[in-house]
């Protein structure tokens, strides 16, 4: 008999084909999000669950006791209750270095967007308001040789810090708990401790997990300390920055702008104050959004399912779990 699965939005032809091979599966082609109570009676008997946000809980786990793996399409796992999943020995996995490198262009996108004000001109020129060229409103700031404080650096963080080193002649400035002197040595970033990276940067750039060591390690402290003129862009997790601090900073001109991926509550309330703001550019949480790299993240994510439940190692086990694979 093959393992039971469930994919919990709809997944590209190839790939369903790919599931199909090793386990007996059922999809939700029906509006995004399933609704909870139907996700609940489809995965009573499960072996195991592909789903793009993850939300493991104490619950959902008594509710499917046979799990044995959840496949997230993403590379965020903050939804996974580690513990509980430790305690019931699920595995669960992610789809970490597919999207690295499209991560990576819309973080240069937002630095650019923010710096040379392309959002708020674009409208500019589309509502008919240019009617003269050299106008003091087209001024922005040079992403060019500034200072790039990047928070995080790991499988995203390096590919920005590439781009910004060889690509516009930018220092990088770089915090994480562990330093990476090769990284240190190939690109020439330097690493900083957070206040320092804060007051020295032009561009600050969040590129780390949302964790209970990051939640709003971000706040208002934390803006005071950049310069006026700088933009704070976040294209990890909305949550690890104090939004209201965020909030502030801007409409106190403590900083320049943001460049806004991720929100603290998704989709972003349409009464947020961040959406009337004009030095603010903001995305609905697109950073691995292109067609190439989404179907990568869902093929990973398959391969992962398709090992969990076929007692074979999954690829890419999350850290935290990875003490399950050796019993
Ligand atoms: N906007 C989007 O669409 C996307 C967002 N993401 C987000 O980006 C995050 C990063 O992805 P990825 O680069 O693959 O992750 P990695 O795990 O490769 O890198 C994470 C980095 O964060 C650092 N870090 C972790 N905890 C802390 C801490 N408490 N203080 C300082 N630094 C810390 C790590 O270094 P160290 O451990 O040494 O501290 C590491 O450098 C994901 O977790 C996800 O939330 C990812 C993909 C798309
Ligand atoms: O936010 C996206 C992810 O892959 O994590």
């Amino acid at each position: 008999m093959k393992p039971k699965v469930f994919i919990s939005e709809p997944v590209p032809q190839e790939v369903e084909e790919y599931i199909s091979k090793f386990c007996d599966y059922k999809i939700w082609k029906e509006k995004y999000p399933i609704p909870k109570e139907i996700l609940y009676k489809e995965t009573k008997d499960i072996d195991g669950l592909m789903t793009p946000k993850g939300v493991i809980t104490e619950e959902f786990l008594e509710n499917s006791p046979n799990l044995k793996i959840v496949s997230n399409i993403a590379v965020g796992y903050e939804a996974f209750d580690i513990k509980a999943m430790k305690e019931r020995k699920v595995l669960g996995t992610h789809t970490p270095y597919v999207l690295d490198e499209t991560v990576a262009d819309l973080a240069f996108g937002l630095i650019l967007m923010t710096a040379r004000k392309l959002g708020e001109l674009d409208q500019y020129v589309k509502s008919g308001k240019w009617h003269k060229s050299d106008n003091q409103k087209f001024l922005g700031q040079d992403v060019h040789h500034s200072t790039l404080g990047m928070i995080g650096m790991g499988r995203i963080g390096e590919k920005v810090a590439r781009r910004a080193t060889f690509g516009f002649n930018m220092n990088v400035l770089y915090h994480t708990r562990n330093r990476r002197p090769q990284l240190e040595e190939s690109y020439g970033i330097k690493y900083s401790n957070i206040e320092s990276l804060l007051e020295n940067s032009d561009f600050v750039l969040l590129m780390l997990p949302l964790t209970d060591a990051t939640y709003q390690l971000i706040g208002q402290e934390q803006f005071k300390l950049m310069k006026q003129s700088a933009f704070f862009i976040n294209c990890s997790r909305g949550k690890i920055v104090d939004e209201k601090a965020l909030i502030h900073a801007l409409e106190t001109k403590e900083i320049s702008g943001a460049g806004l991926d991720v929100f603290e509550v998704e989709p972003v309330d349409k009464d947020n104050p961040l959406l009337k703001m004009q030095n603010v550019v903001t995305l609905p949480h697109i950073g691995s959004a292109t067609e190439k790299t989404r179907f990568n993240m869902v093929m990973k994510a398959a391969e992962n399912l398709v090992a969990g439940v076929t007692n074979q190692v999954p690829p890419d086990v999350v850290d935290e779990l990875r003490e399950l694979l050796e019993n």
